[in-house]
């Protein structure tokens, strides 16, 4: 069976990342799924086993001195040697900053075609194909490329695991030279400020446009969203207007995201913001004005106030969570 290798992202307190599961699931359609992994020390036996948890049959450790202090580099060298030494069919990273990084390196390290954003990879007719959701989400494009492609995935596309393996450890030492690295030269770690989900990858997405008005009407966004267990989006002109950080923006020029369920609330839905969310499973918008183009989009749409219809939608998710 080709083998086929996924950059499994480590965090730098041994958290593996929740874009591996997917990245695993896809790989165990296409052929035997490797995980691969840049590390300082040997890894652990209970991160070993969460990756053979979400199906890796093997564990590629590629140790070097600079896996904690050098950005990208180590990825890139581990994948580089894993590719040599397993000639794999296909290299998948999450379409995060690092791996979108790790995979233009490694392409030009391998002389490989980069397939980006892929929101499902098949094989056809013996090649790899990777669809894509391009011109704000109008279009579906497969793509191929000739040799061993490398594929980004978006993360959250992907709502398979793959079964559950116990995973083979092969061990590596790579060489990150330095002097062509970006360093860290220290870690500042960023306080917890919320509880909520993450906006990539999360499950469910409460996002608030210019409709809301102010920062202060925001936060009802915000409690719908906890009261769901939601991450929190934006339209970029609330994120312009100073009612939500930049990091909360969706869309074109923000994150883009394929949550189970999108609420979309004071949201027109211009085509750049429907670029960052319109593979979402379900779309729930609510706007006071009928023609607006997200309800294009929307499976189900509530015309009318936010003002009037949220309250009462938190009320109700509290009633009935009590
Ligand atoms: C190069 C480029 C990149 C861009 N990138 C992005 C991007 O990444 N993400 C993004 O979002 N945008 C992006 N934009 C901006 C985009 O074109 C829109 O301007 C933006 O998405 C509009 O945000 P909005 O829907 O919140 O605001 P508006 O278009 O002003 O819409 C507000 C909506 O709220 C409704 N509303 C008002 N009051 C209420 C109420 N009380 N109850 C219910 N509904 C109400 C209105 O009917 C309206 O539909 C980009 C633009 C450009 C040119």
């Amino acid at each position: 069976m080709a083998h086929i290798l996924v950059l499994a992202e480590i965090s730098r307190h041994g958290h593996v990342a929740d874009s591996a599961r997917g990245l695993l699931a896809l790989a165990s359609r296409l052929g035997d799924p490797i995980a691969v992994v840049a590390t300082r020390e040997p890894l652990a036996d209970d991160l070993i086993a969460r990756l053979g948890s979400l199906g890796a049959t093997q564990v590629y450790q590629a140790q070097s001195e600079q896996a904690d202090t050098a950005l990208v580099a180590p990825q890139v060298e581990a994948l580089a040697a894993a590719v040599a030494t397993l000639n794999p069919a296909a290299v998948l990273l999450s379409h995060s900053f690092d791996g979108r990084e790790a995979a233009a390196r490694l392409a030009v390290r391998t002389g490989s075609g980069v397939l980006v954003d892929a929101i499902d990879v098949r094989t056809e007719d013996g090649r790899i194909i990777a669809s894509g959701s391009v011109y704000g989400g109008n279009y579906l494009v497969d793509s191929t490329t000739t040799g061993m492609p490398i594929i980004t995935v978006r993360p959250g596309a992907i709502d398979e695991s793959a079964p559950a393996a116990s995973a083979q450890v092969i061990s590596e030492t790579v060489t990150v030279d330095a002097a062509k690295a970006g360093m860290i030269d220290s870690y500042n770690d960023a306080p917890e400020v919320s509880v909520r989900p993450e906006l990539l990858g999360a499950k469910k997405v409460v996002s608030g446009g210019r409709g809301f008005g102010s920062k202060e009407n925001f936060a009802m966004v915000e409690e719908l969203a906890d009261a769901l267990g939601a991450a929190v989006g934006a339209s970029r002109a609330a994120v312009d207007a100073g009612y939500s950080p930049q990091t909360t923006q969706v869309g074109q020029t923000g994150v883009s995201v394929s949550p189970d369920l999108y609420i979309a609330l004071g949201i027109s839905g211009a085509i750049q913001h429907r670029a960052g969310m319109q593979t979402a499973k379900t779309i729930v918008a609510i706007n006071k004005d009928a023609d607006a183009p997200i309800f294009d989009v929307a499976d189900f749409g509530i015309v009318g106030d936010v003002f009037t219809i949220v309250p009462q939608l938190i009320e109700t998710i509290k009633s009935r969570s009590a």
